[in-house]
């Protein structure tokens, strides 16, 4: 039948939450995400198990994972996944929704949090689907008692925490000639006038006036409900247009990339760059400003990854260039798109670049969802540990020399404040808190990574995330590595000395192919022109927030990233670049200063620089002349009276 899951995108999700006649609630998730993966099952049992409730609240996801989606994330505030977020009917304006509080994720926990939301609507703004859910009194079941109806009324008699009657009320609101309400067991002389003895039970009302209590095999939600649904006369109703919300299926994409040959044993290029690429543009791009701990930890991240990141000029390039950026930047909050400009080189700084193409070689699953982003992260670690321990000095006044952990430890805070997946998250912080400060040495920094990595593949094998065409086995495998697997007494055990060896080789430039990586293309100029001009929009347009703040922010910004294009450009014209300079002359020209509100273009900037220095000579040429005069002066005057 049709699916009752919808599939929400960055084109259809503002559509279906907005003004819908019926609540939502949303998982908001990645496809590079083991533990969705593995949820999945669940959340579409669970659209199944209340696809009769969806005229009052439906069942969406969203895969954040996905580039077209990444800016609607943000929007939405998702930082890590799954997230799972309410929405109520009727909402006029855009809201990121209420976030799920139950106990867990068992399908029969959110099926009851959906209830306790459709019961926090007010009257007004309720789903009109979807009857009350509060119990009604014994006096109001007894005046029913004998009266002729157009349709059955089934009463679920239960306990005050009972969920029964709710979910048998909303399992039944598509059927017509019955009506389902619920009475709580409190008062005796009712439970004794309907005959109930034990809760819940159900007592029908024939639409004759007649009635009794129903006898179910068992007192579960599913053998009322399909008892009710069953009774003679009682059938779906199809819905009115305002009681059912427009489908919002978004359509799949039916891209299939064609499979790329790669040698295990080595190292690419194109990974480990998707890579970067995708914590950039998605994992950290979900986060709208960055500041305290979290812009601490991003600044620490590129500081190594400019060191220490074996890549190609452009990308080490932006790297550097992005960490000369933070450490000149005066303030202690950056709006993540101010970083996001940097990336996509919106300055148009010649030779930095870093590719947008999720382009996985070794690192390519057999289905999309598998593999991808977190086996290059994994890769992007190992590569930053091995090149510490090859070469340590490169850290020298970064601030971040002299510690063997400290690569260790920047990850492990990466993970932490921007690893999408949570309970990922939670099992490495785990493993880092046992034993990471143990490590002494910039070579068993490599050692514990290797090892927890193994601690994880192990944990994960056999597992829904794994892909059967790469097996979660203890790494190096024989085959790769034959001197790292010894037996001991019949028992395998690790040569560490050699397992060393191979990560350093295995992870070292020289290991690196360079297949299938993108050369670098320059991006037409009105798209940067387009791309500047919606950046201002946005910083100015955003509600809510201080916009003097904003504007002030983006003044310093811009001031910083006008500095270090000048200081970029100047090394370029030393170079003696041509071509560079003239771009660098049209670069020029384009910018402009906006203070208290006015913008100066760059031909009043550089008028005010030509009057400042002409007036500092011409201050100095007085002072000079004056002195000199002094002193002959002094000399006449002191001769003559000697
Ligand atoms: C920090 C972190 C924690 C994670 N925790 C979880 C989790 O709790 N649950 C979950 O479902 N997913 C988790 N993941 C994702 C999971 O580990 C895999 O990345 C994902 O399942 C893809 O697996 P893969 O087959 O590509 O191999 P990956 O495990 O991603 O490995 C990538 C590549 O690294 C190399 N490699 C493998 N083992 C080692 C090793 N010991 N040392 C050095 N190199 C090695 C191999 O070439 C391999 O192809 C985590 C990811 C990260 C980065």
């Amino acid at each position: 039948g049709e699916d009752p899951l919808s599939v929400l995108g960055a084109g259809t999700v503002r559509r279906a939450l907005l003004n819908s006649s019926a609540a939502w609630v949303v998982q908001f998730y990645s496809s590079s995400c083991g533990h969705c993966i593995a949820f999945a099952p669940t959340w579409r049992a669970l659209a199944g198990d209340v696809k009769d409730w969806e005229s009052a609240i439906r069942i969406g996801v969203l895969d954040c994972g996905e580039e077209e989606n990444y800016e609607t994330c943000k929007e939405y505030g998702i930082h890590f996944y799954p997230t799972f977020r309410f929405f109520k009917a009727f909402t006029k304006q855009f809201t990121t929704g209420e976030n799920y509080k139950g106990a867990d994720r068992e399908l029969q926990t959110v099926r009851q949090m959906m209830i306790n939301f459709l019961q926090n609507h007010s009257q007004e703004s309720r789903p009109p689907a979807c009857p009350s859910l509060d119990p009604v009194s014994s006096s109001d079941v007894i005046s029913l008692f004998d009266k002729r109806a157009p349709h059955y009324t089934a009463i679920v008699v239960e306990s005050n925490n009972s969920y029964i009657g709710r979910e048998v009320i909303l399992d039944l609101i598509q059927y017509e000639n019955i009506v389902v309400k619920r009475a709580l067991n409190f008062d005796k002389s009712f439970l004794e006038k309907l005959g109930v003895t034990s809760v819940p039970s159900c007592y029908l009302m024939h639409p004759n006036g007649s009635g009794g209590l129903v006898t179910m095999l068992k007192p579960l939600r599913s053998f009322f409900s399909s008892y009710l649904k069953s009774l003679p006369g009682v059938r779906k109703k199809p819905l009115s247009p305002l009681e059912l919300p427009a489908k919002e299926n978004r359509e799949e994409s039916t891209e299939i990339k064609p499979w790329k040959d790669f040698d295990k044993s080595k190292l690419y290029m194109a990974d480990l760059e998707a890579g970067l690429h995708y914590l950039f543009r998605v994992e950290l791009a979900t986060h709208k400003m960055l500041e305290g701990a979290e812009l601490k930890t991003f600044k620490d991240f590129v500081t190594i990854s400019a060191k220490l990141f074996p890549g190609r000029q452009p990308v080490v390039k932006l790297l550097e260039t992005l960490q000369e950026w933070l450490v000149s930047l005066p303030l202690d909050k950056i709006p993540y798109d101010a970083i996001l400009d940097l990336v996509n080189n919106k300055m148009r700084i010649s030779g930095i670049f870093l590719t947008k193409r999720t382009e996985w070689v070794g690192c390519q699953g057999s289905r999309p969802e598998l593999r991808g982003y977190t086996c290059s992260l994994w890769k992007l670690f190992h590569t930053l540990t091995v090149q510490a321990a090859l070469r340590p000095a490169a850290l020298l006044n970064t601030g971040l020399e002299g510690n063997p952990q400290i690569v260790l430890q920047i990850m492990r805070r990466y993970i932490h404040h921007f690893f999408g997946c949570r309970a990922c998250a939670q099992h490495f912080e785990e493993m880092a808190k046992e034993s990471m400060d143990s490590v002494q040495t910039w070579d068993k920094a490599v050692l514990w990574l290797w090892e927890k990595h193994n601690v994880v593949n192990n944990r994960l094998a056999g597992d829904l995330t794994e892909d059967p065409k790469f097996p979660k086995v203890q790494w190096p495998t024989p085959d790769l590595c034959p001197a790292c697997h010894e037996e001991m007494k019949g028992l395998h055990s690790w040569n560490e000395a050699q397992v060393l060896q191979f990560m350093k080789h295995h992870y070292s430039s020289e290991n690196i192919l360079y297949r299938y990586t993108e050369s670098q293309t320059e991006s037409s100029e009105t798209e940067l022109k387009d791309a500047r001009e919606e950046k201002d929009k946005n910083l100015l347009e955003k509600p809510g927030g201080n916009r003097e703040n904003v504007v002030l922010s983006q003044e310093k910004l811009r001031d910083s990233e006008s500095k270090l294009f000048n200081k970029l450009m100047g090394n370029h014209v030393k170079d003696g670049s041509k071509g560079e300079l003239e771009s660098a002359k049209h670069q020029e020209s384009r910018q402009s200063v906006i203070f208290l509100g006015i913008g100066f273009s760059n031909v009043d900037m550089s008028l005010c620089v030509v009057l400042y220095v002409a007036s500092s000579l011409f201050l100095m040429i007085m002072y000079f002349f004056f002195r000199v005069r002094s002193k002959r002066w002094k000399v006449k005057y002191y001769r003559s009276s000697v």
